[in-house]
C-alpha cells in the first residue's frame, strides 16, 4: 500500500472534495440506517394494536423524505469522488505522455509499445478504479459494518448479534480466497486480451507484407488461436465468479438461519419484541452485503496498487540525455560540427557503430557520406541530434560541445530527414509546417517547391488541406520523403541533414531536387548520407565508412582516383545507367 503515497500530493490538492464526498456517503449511509428504526417501531405498533392512521401517515412521510435526502446525498458523492477519480486519471495521463515524450529513444528500444499503452489505459483505469470504486466502497461497506453491529447489539440483542456474526469471518476468509483466484484469472484475460489486440494490430500495420506472401490463412488460424485463448480464460473466469456469488450466498444465508432460529426463540420468551426481530433482519441485510464488498475491496485496492507501481516505474525512468544545468542557446547557429575520436555502441549491442570516428565541418560546407549497410552512416546524425550520447571522444557544435547546449535549441536548428520518415495523419500543410510555430501557407509552399513536391500537392483534390496518412490519400515513398525534405526546408536550419533521403525517388526526379536545392546547399551547412554516387558528388567532402571507421576521404574526384570503393561504386552505379538508358531507348525504337 506504501504505493499509493505517490498519490498523497493529489489527494492532498483535492481534500475538499474527497471529504465532502464521504461525507455525503457517509450521509447516505446514516440515513438508510434510520429505516429499520422505523420498520420496529411500524411491526410494534401492528402488534401492539397501538398505531394510528397519524403515526403511519408521519412514518410514511419521514420514509419519502429519508429517500429524497439519501436522492440528494447520493448524488453530491457520486458527482464530488467520481469527478476526483477522473481528474486524477487525466493528471496521471498527462504527467506519463509528458514523460514518455522526454524519454531517449534507447528507452522504446528497450520497451514494447504494447506495454506502453497498457500502462496508459488499463493501469490508469486500474488506479481511477481504487480511487472511485476503492474510497466509496470502502468508506461504505466499513461504515455499515460497524454501524449496524452497534446498532444491533443496542437496540435489540448482545447474544443474538454475535450469534448472527458467526459465519462472518467465513464469509471474509472465503471472499479474500475467491479474489484471490479472480485477481490471477482476470490478469490471465487481460495477457491473452492484451496478445490479440497486438496480432491484430501487426497484421493491420503488415496487411500488404501478408498478402505478398500469401500468409492469410496461417495469421488467420495464428488468430484464431490466440482468439480461443481469450475465450477459454474468459470462461474459466466466468466459472469462477459463477462458484463465487452462490457460495458467498449461501454463506451468508447461514446468517439469516441462525437469526431466525435464536431470535424467533427470543420473541417467543419475550427477550425481544417482533419489532426489535424485524429491524434486526434489516441491519443484517446491510452488514451480509458489506462484508463481501470488503474483500472485493481489497482487491480493487490491490490491482489498484499493482497498476500503480508500474506507472511510478515509468515515471521514475530518468531520460538518458539530460540537458546541462545552465544550457547554452545559440541565436544564430552556423551549422559547423567535429567528431573528435569519437567510438560509440548502441546500448545492447556488442559491436561499436562508430569507431574512433573524427571529422570537422565548416560553416556552409556540404559532407557526403557513403559505405555498405550498417558500416555507421546514420549514426553521425544520431549523434548530431543527441539522441544518444557517445561513448569515447567528442562532439561539437559551433565550437561548443554538445552536451554544453540546450537540447531544444540544438534540434530547433537541425533539418533532419530520415530515410523513412514519420507522416502524421494530418493535413499536408500540417505535416510540412511540423517543426515549426507559426508559418504562412506561402512558406510551406516554397519549401515543398524546393523539394519537388510542389506539383505532386496541386494534383490532389484539396492540395495543400489534403488529410494524408491513414485517414487520407497514400503518399508513394519518394512524396514521403520529398515531404520530409519540406519539413526540414521550412525551418530554415543552420544544419541540413539528409539521411538516405532521396533513395525512393529516381535519378532524374533526384537531379531535379537538387538541382532546386543548390542554393540551399551552399549556403547551408550540409550532410548528405546516400548509397547514390549522384546524390553525393556535388558535396565538397565525401566520406566512406566500413565498420565505423572512415576508410576514405576527399572529393568526387579525388575518390575517383584513390580506385577504391568510391569509385567501384561509381562504375557500377554508371554501367546501370547506361543499361536502363539503353533500355529506354531501345524501348521507345520498337514502340509504333
Ligand atoms: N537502435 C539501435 N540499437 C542497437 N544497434 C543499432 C541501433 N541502430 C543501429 N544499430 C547498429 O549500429 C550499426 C550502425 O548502424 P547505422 O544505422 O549507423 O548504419 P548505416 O550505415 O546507416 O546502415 P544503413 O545504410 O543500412 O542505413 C549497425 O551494426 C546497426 O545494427
Amino acid at each position: 500500500m506504501s504505493t499509493y503515497r505517490a498519490l498523497i500530493p493529489f489527494a492532498l490538492k483535492n481534500k475538499w472534495v474527497y471529504l465532502l464526498g464521504v461525507f455525503s456517503l457517509l450521509a447516505v449511509d446514516a440515513l438508510q440506517l434510520i429505516i429499520p428504526e422505523i420498520l420496529r417501531r411500524l411491526t410494534d405498533g401492528l402488534q401492539t394494536g397501538s398505531l394510528g392512521h397519524q403515526q403511519l401517515l408521519s412514518y410514511s412521510l419521514l420514509i419519502v423524505l429519508i429517500g429524497l435526502f439519501i436522492m440528494v446525498f447520493r448524488f453530491f458523492w457520486r458527482i464530488l469522488i467520481i469527478n476526483a477519480s477522473r481528474r486524477l486519471e487525466y493528471e496521471l495521463r498527462n504527467q506519463l505522455f509528458d514523460h514518455l515524450l522526454s524519454l531517449s529513444p534507447s528507452y522504446y528500444s528497450r520497451k514494447k509499445t504494447g506495454d506502453l499503452m497498457a500502462h496508459a489505459t488499463n493501469d490508469i483505469m486500474a488506479v481511477r478504479m481504487a480511487a472511485s470504486a476503492g474510497v466509496i466502497t470502502l468508506t461504505d461497506a466499513l461504515f455499515l459494518n460497524i454501524a449496524a453491529i452497534t446498532m444491533m447489539m443496542l437496540t435489540t440483542d448482545v447474544r443474538l448479534t454475535l450469534i448472527a456474526l458467526i459465519p462472518m469471518p467465513i464469509l471474509a476468509f472465503s471472499i479474500y480466497l475467491f479474489g484471490d483466484a479472480i485477481n490471477h484469472r482476470f490478469k490471465k484475460v487481460q495477457r491473452s486480451f492484451s496478445m490479440l489486440t497486438e496480432k491484430v494490430q501487426e497484421n493491420i500495420s503488415g496487411i500488404r507484407v501478408i498478402k505478398s506472401f500469401a500468409r492469410e490463412d496461417i495469421e488467420m488460424q495464428r488468430f484464431h488461436e490466440a482468439n480461443q485463448d481469450v475465450f477459454q480464460n474468459n470462461m474459466k473466469l466466468a466459472l469462477l465468479f459463477g462458484t463465487f456469488h452462490p457460495a458467498i450466498q449461501f454463506i451468508s444465508g447461514i446468517s439469516f438461519v441462525v437469526t431466525l432460529l435464536y431470535g424467533t426463540r427470543l420473541v417467543l420468551y419475550q427477550t425481544i419484541t417482533l419489532g426489535d426481530f424485524v429491524a434486526f433482519n434489516a441491519y443484517l441485510i446491510s452488514l451480509v452485503w458489506s462484508v463481501p464488498v470488503i474483500g472485493f475491496v481489497i482487491n480493487i485496492l490491490q490491482r489498484g496498487a499493482a497498476s500503480l507501481s508500474r506507472i511510478n516505474e515509468v515515471l521514475a525512468v530518468e531520460p538518458d540525455i539530460k540537458q546541462a544545468s545552465t544550457p547554452i542557446s545559440l541565436r544564430a547557429m552556423s551549422g559547423a560540427f567535429s567528431f573528435h575520436q569519437v567510438s560509440f555502441r548502441y546500448p545492447g549491442s556488442d559491436t561499436e557503430a562508430l569507431k574512433d570516428f573524427s571529422v570537422s565541418v565548416s560553416p556552409g560546407e556540404s559532407l557526403g557520406i557513403m559505405g555498405k549497410t550498417g558500416s555507421g552512416k546514420s549514426t553521425v546524425p544520431t549523434l548530431l541530434l543527441r539522441l544518444y550520447d557517445v561513448d569515447a571522444g567528442h562532439v561539437s557544435i559551433d565550437g561548443h560541445p554538445i552536451k554544453a547546449l540546450s537540447l531544444k535549441n540544438l534540434r530547433n536548428q537541425v533539418g533532419y530527414v530520415e530515410q523513412n520518415s514519420f507522416i502524421f495523419s494530418a493535413t499536408i500543410a500540417d505535416n510540412i509546417a511540423f517543426g515549426t510555430d507559426t508559418i504562412s501557407l506561402e512558406t510551406i509552399e516554397q519549401a515543398a517547391e524546393k523539394a519537388g513536391l510542389h506539383s505532386d500537392i496541386c494534383r490532389f483534390p484539396k492540395q495543400y488541406h489534403t488529410i494524408v496518412g491513414e485517414r487520407g490519400v497514400t503518399l508513394s515513398g519518394g512524396q514521403k520523403q520529398r515531404l520530409a525534405i519540406a519539413r526540414a526546408l521550412v525551418k530554415n536550419p543552420a544544419l541540413l541533414i539528409f539521411d538516405d533521403a532521396l533513395s525512393a525517388v529516381d535519378t532524374q526526379t533526384e537531379k531535379q531536387i537538387l538541382d532546386s536545392l543548390k542554393e540551399t546547399i551552399t549556403n547551408t551547412t550540409t550532410l548528405i548520407i546516400a548509397h547514390r554516387v549522384s546524390t553525393l558528388q556535388q558535396c565538397q567532402r565525401i566520406l566512406v565508412l566500413e565498420d565505423g571507421q572512415i576508410i576514405e576521404s576527399g572529393t568526387h574526384e579525388q575518390l575517383l582516383l584513390l580506385n577504391g570503393y568510391y569509385a567501384r561504386q561509381h562504375q557500377r552505379q554508371q554501367l546501370e545507367e547506361e543499361l536502363s538508358s539503353g533500355e529506354r531507348s531501345a524501348t521507345h525504337e520498337y514502340l509504333p
